[in-house]
């Protein structure tokens, strides 16, 4: 079935081009390693780093094997989260913005962004003070423990990919890879989105009608709100991998709110499965997270994004039809 699978895998500089629930099952459970694969292939990044395939593949699969069978953040995300970015990274007016290195550095953010999730959120490990929230303090629990647990993993040697890589590009690598999952964190969202907002009424665009980012900040700032979008980009693909999502994340959440319930614990917001309207949750996340969001983000790219706010419109209002 490699056909099967290198035919799957034909349309991955689509938005929703692929379709991730078939390629999970062709490729017994390896859609990140699969995903991360063809992209860093497509990008020549073997011959661009000097990357080992076989260290490369042996990282990736070590890594997806790190990722829980919790319903929704598994390792099927992740690779969803990854082949998003590879789109919004082929963006025209981001073309030959970012450097070989940064690309990299976004994609290996991407696919290691959510790894080990144990399918309860960070207000549960604050609220608990659990082993992770004393560990981190408190402070983007989850997302710490994501980065602490990909980079250990590139420790051992059969996994070390950057082997190459001088001093300069590794710290850098690294630097930019912590930034942007760091940012993942919701709790950064009304921080990152206001920096969105600022950079698109600044923007300098050159005559070829790409942007000009001529500082760390600035360009950190892009390469977080471009993984940020593709962390929640689920409410803007085709309606059938949507309502997917939907059911994984709801069952994830529900789980969760069992978990506090059992503990005589207050229930996460969405995670009482005795009072929460999926119809209404989606409604909102996407009135009040992930249109102002993809919008700024189309703002920024323009036009280059408008058939994902097309799809995003029609699927709020498949949900906002039956509330
Ligand atoms: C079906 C969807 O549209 C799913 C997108 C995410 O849907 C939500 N995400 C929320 O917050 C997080 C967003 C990103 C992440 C996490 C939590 C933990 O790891 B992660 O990086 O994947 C909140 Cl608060 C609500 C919804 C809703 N609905
Ligand atoms: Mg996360
Ligand atoms: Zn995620």
């Amino acid at each position: 079935n490699e056909e099967a699978l290198a035919k799957e895998l034909e349309d991955i500089d689509t938005w929703g081009g692929v379709d991730l629930f078939k390629i999970a099952e062709i490729s017994n459970n390896r859609p990140l390693t699969s995903i991360m694969y063809t992209i860093c292939k497509k990008r020549d990044m073997f011959v661009k780093f000097k990357l080992s395939p076989v260290k490369f593949l042996t990282y990736m699969m070590t890594l997806e094997d790190h990722y829980r069978k919790v319903p929704y953040h598994n390792s099927l995300h992740a690779a969803d989260v990854t082949q998003s970015v590879h789109v919004l990274l082929s963006s025209a007016a981001l073309d030959s913005v970012f450097t070989d290195l940064e690309v990299l550095a976004a994609l290996v953010a991407s696919a290691m962004h959510d790894v080990d999730h144990p399918g309860l959120n960070n207000q549960y490990h604050c609220a608990n003070s659990t082993e992770l929230a004393i560990m981190y303090n408190d402070e983007c629990v989850l997302e710490n423990h994501h980065l602490a647990v990909g980079f250990k993993l590139m420790q051992q040697d059969h996994c070390d990919v950057f082997e190459h890589f001088t001093q300069k590009q590794w710290q850098s690598l690294r630097k930019m890879a912590i930034d942007m999952v760091l940012a993942t964190d919701m709790s950064k969202h009304m921080q990152l989105l206001a920096n969105l907002k600022t950079m698109v009424e600044t923007k300098k665009v050159a005559a070829s009608g790409v942007l000009m980012l001529d500082n760390y900040t600035d360009r950190i700032q892009v390469l977080q709100n471009m993984v940020h979008c593709a962390d929640l980009s689920n409410s803007s693909k085709p309606i059938e991998a949507y309502k997917q999502w939907v059911a994984r994340l709801i069952d994830e959440f529900w789980m969760q709110g069992d978990v506090e319930r059992e503990a005589g614990l207050e229930i996460s917001p969405l995670c009482d499965r005795h009072n929460t309207s999926i119809e209404r949750s989606q409604v909102m996340f996407i009135d009040f997270v992930v249109h102002p969001l993809l919008e700024t983000w189309a703002d920024l790219v323009n036009p280059y994004a408008q058939d994902i706010i097309n799809q995003l419109a029609s699927n709020r209002e498949y949900y906002a039809s039956r509330l």
